[in-house]
């Protein structure tokens, strides 16, 4: 599958809006791709930007947000990954980690691609007259890059990362962008720096096929190469092409190519940016690498993936969130804890993690909720996976973790402040979240907690309330009868 051939399966699914008219990049994109994000609506296929020239660029926006049809809500992500629209988010983070424990197969090298068929070199291009889009209107610049995958190799080339990280248009031929650590952009970004070998050969490769996308955007492991990692999980090896002017690999139908170098020395203002958090801090801006351009190539009718982040729901949420949560719930089942699923709700702006406990396992366990919350927080808190979460909240077996409203019954209900929770104030902090980098404490360390929603009986393996609930509190005849009249004989609602 790859981007193209994703627009289209949209289009089929009746999950696409083409807009022919001219939209402008200054502002008016973007509050359209916002308004999708804040309403589920469809993708929106901007076919005629203003400024647009030699065929840079039309644009996608909202590639990986929800739709508003309850069966096909995760419908966009799961075209994603060649799954059913009618895929569960459960359903989506299995797939992601199904090749956790794979024999990479690497990517197949080609000779030539689609993204070979159009090339700009030095002057030929200026980024600052290319229709990129003002998405907030407090940012600081125009973030062309908030969907493209950053392709970076160690020094040793035994590892090629690909990442998405911001960033947004400096001058003709640079960008500006987020470089930070424990993220492995910045990880290579500090071996170069000390390898002493100058600045760092990178590309950025848009609209690439939808599965390396969702790679870029998972925690894998430090040294694992995503492309392998897709190619297990897809069981073909991705096609990749040479770049014109270094020797990364691309995907060869990636929709849009920008080579160049990444800078171990010079760095530019850059943000603030509307963020995942739904927050845009105005003037607030910090000293960043620049990345310089030095070729585009480009397929015919190149289509700019775009994510207008903020409040919820758009990628950042149900990419960043969902697939941090994947690799948590990894991490935990391999040190063997009785984790279930993991899964971070988009109510939370993605801050909490919700993990599902196996309360029989954790019965033979024989801890106590202290205990097995200063473990919880200690492994989790001390991963990359772990850095964006701040609550993590232990849900027992009668509760959905993919399900928000599960999620805030148990903590409301089972959770004592405080007597039930543990903070952790000595491991790594995310600083984009407004109360840590706008706060009243260090912005980038500490902040985080577990709160512990199981009740005491639950750590000697027993629930022993029923729901007030249609689900638990009625005999399955009641039910039954109740459920076969409901709409045909009463006229209530179909079940959505
Ligand atoms: C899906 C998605 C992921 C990310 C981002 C966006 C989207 C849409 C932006 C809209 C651009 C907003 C920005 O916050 N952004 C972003 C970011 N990580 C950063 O270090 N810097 C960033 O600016 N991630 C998360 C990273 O992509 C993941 O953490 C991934 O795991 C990193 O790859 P790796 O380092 O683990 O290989
Ligand atoms: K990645
Ligand atoms: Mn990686």
């Amino acid at each position: 599958m790859n981007f193209r051939s994703f627009v289209e399966a949209l289009k089929e699914d009746g999950d696409l809006i083409e807009i022919n008219e001219e939209i402008d990049p200054h502002l008016e994109a973007g509050a359209i791709i916002r308004k999708v994000c804040e309403t589920n609506d469809k993708a929106p296929l901007f076919n005629n930007m203003k400024g647009a020239q030699a065929g840079l660029w039309r644009i996608l926006g909202a590639p990986a947000s929800l739709r508003s049809n309850a069966k096909e809500k995760y419908g966009r992500i799961a075209r994603h990954l060649g799954l059913p629209p009618t895929a569960s988010m459960k359903d989506i983070i299995d797939k992601m980690l199904s090749a956790a424990h794979a024999e990479p197969i690497p990517p197949n090298i080609v000779p030539d691609g689609p993204v070979k068929e159009n090339k700009l070199f030095g002057d030929e291009f200026d980024l600052t007259t290319l229709p990129a889009p003002l998405l907030h209107q407090a940012d600081g610049g125009k973030y062309i890059q908030t969907y493209g995958m950053h392709v970076l190799q160690t020094p040793d080339k035994k590892w090629t990362n690909w990442s998405i990280a911001r960033a947004m248009v400096h001058d003709k031929n640079h960008l500006v962008g987020l470089v930070m650590e424990p993220q492995h952009i910045g990880q290579i970004h500090q071996m170069w720096k000390k390898s002493g070998r100058g600045d760092i050969p990178w590309a950025l490769a848009f609209g690439v096929p939808p599965a390396a996308i969702m790679a870029a955007s998972m925690p894998i492991p430090d040294g694992v190469s995503e492309a392998g990692y897709i190619g297990a999980m897809t069981g073909c090896a991705l096609d990749v092409v040479k770049c014109e002017t270094n020797d990364l690999h691309v995907p060869a139908n990636a929709e849009i190519v920008f080579e160049g170098t990444l800078s171990i020395s010079e760095t530019a203002p850059e943000g603030p940016f509307g963020e995942m958090h739904g927050y845009v801090f105005p003037g607030d801006s910090r000293q960043c690498p620049k990345f310089k351009v030095n070729a585009i190539t480009y397929r015919n009718g190149a289509i700019m993936p775009v994510s207008n982040c903020g409040r919820i729901t758009d990628e950042t949420h149900t990419l960043i969130g969902s697939l941090n949560a994947a690799e948590i719930r990894r991490i935990c089942q391999e040190a063997g804890l009785p984790i279930t699923d993991a899964f971070s709700p988009f109510e939370t702006q993605v801050t909490w993690i919700a993990l599902g406990i196996d309360i029989q396992k954790l019965s033979h366990m024989n801890t106590t909720p202290s205990a097995f919350r200063q473990m919880i927080g200690e492994l989790i808190f001390s991963q990359k996976a772990g850095v964006t979460t701040h609550r993590i909240v232990l849900c027992g077996p009668d509760i959905n973790v993919y399900d928000v409203k599960d999620v805030m019954y148990a903590f409301t209900t089972r959770c004592r402040p405080g007597a039930d929770e543990t903070l952790f104030e000595d491991c790594r902090g995310f600083q984009l979240i407004p109360f840590m980098g706008h706060g009243t404490g260090t912005p980038n360390r500490g902040g985080k907690v577990v709160s512990d929603a199981l009740m005491p009986m639950e750590y000697k393996g027993v629930q022993n309330w029923q729901q007030a609930s249609f689900k638990d509190s009625f005999p399955d005849e009641i039910k039954d009868s109740v459920n076969c009249r409901w709409s045909k004989e009463w006229g209530f609602a179909e079940e959505m």
